[in-house]
């Protein structure tokens, strides 16, 4: 299967160029990063750090799109959401890593689904992908008497908080507990807040050194506190997630998936 890499020259671009060389049956057809930058006519490969590919970094996304049965991108939201519409137009299928999407942009990626195969998801790691079953399931045992807080910790550089994954585990929480995320979330507390509201979810972002990325479930109770935690300690996992969801991708029918639907839980 022919692979091309959005966003080639960054953290998880370098790490889905070691991936895709590494896995049978994938073959890396190019990448691209940003119009202008540093990366643009240097060796993929090298970029990554492993031995040189014969492939050039470019900054023309519609080439990729053109050459490639699937492109995976973890870049920028305001990228991502042009990326969805060259995937349209291409009928090409599209893994979507990219967090912190807004309301309008994640819009256009289900506009764009009904064109292509889109499969996303704010993580891709399997270890993740189990943990937001078991918020469900528990957050669907426990009464309102269990206070839920979503904790995560991530690296200096990361741009968007709180992180997707955190969303995407309050979404898992709400869903067990039969409400709306947007109904019942805190993402911020500073001040007087006054006592905590009944059924509340908050959420609690931490930044700092090179910190791969922590998630915690706190569900707090009278007398008893549960917390489920998942630790990433190296992004391999986020790229094997991906590069397992591009070849998942081959021949399936336009519409957006996530890594529940490649997993198949
Ligand atoms: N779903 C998952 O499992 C995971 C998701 N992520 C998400 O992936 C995204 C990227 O993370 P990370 O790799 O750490 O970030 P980086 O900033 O290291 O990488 C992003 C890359 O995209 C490039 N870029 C920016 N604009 C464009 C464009 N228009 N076309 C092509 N490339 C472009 C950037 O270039 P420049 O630096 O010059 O701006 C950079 O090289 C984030 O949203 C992050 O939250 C991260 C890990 C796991
Ligand atoms: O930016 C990151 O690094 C990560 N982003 C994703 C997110 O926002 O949840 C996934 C992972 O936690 C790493």
């Amino acid at each position: 299967m022919k692979i091309g890499v959005i966003g080639c020259a960054g953290r998880m671009g370098q790490m889905l160029v070691r991936e895709i060389t590494a896995t049978a049956g994938c073959t890396l057809i190019g990448g691209t990063d940003k119009v202008g930058g540093s990366a643009i006519g240097k060796d993929l490969g090298l970029l990554a750090g492993i031995e040189a590919q014969g492939v050039t970094a470019i900054d023309d996304p519609v080439v990729l799109f053109a050459q490639a049965d699937a492109v995976i991108d973890f870049s920028t939201p305001e990228s991502t959401e042009r990326h969805a519409a060259l995937a349209a137009q291409a009928e090409t299928a599209l893994v979507i890593g990219t967090t912190g999407l807004n309301p309008a942009q994640q819009a256009a990626i289900v506009q764009a689904a009904t064109h292509t195969a889109i499969i996303q998801s704010p993580n891709m790691s399997l270890g993740v992908n189990l943990l937001l079953a078991l918020v469900e399931q528990v957050a669907s045992k426990l009464d309102d008497g269990y206070d839920i807080d979503i904790l995560e910790m991530h690296h200096r550089n990361k741009v968007d908080a709180p992180s997707g994954t955190a969303l995407g585990l309050g979404r898992a929480a709400a869903a067990g507990r039969g409400v709306a995320l947007e109904d019942v979330w805190q993402k911020t507390r500073d001040g007087i807040t006054g006592v905590r509201p009944r059924g509340e979810i908050g959420f609690a972002t931490l930044r700092g050194g090179d910190v791969i990325g922590d998630h915690v479930v706190i569900f707090a109770g009278d007398g008893e506190r549960i917390e489920l935690t998942h630790k990433g300690s190296g992004r391999q996992i986020y790229a094997k997630g991906a590069v397992r969801a591009a070849l998942w991708a081959r021949d399936k029918t336009p519409g957006l998936y996530s890594m529940k639907d490649v997993l198949g839980m």
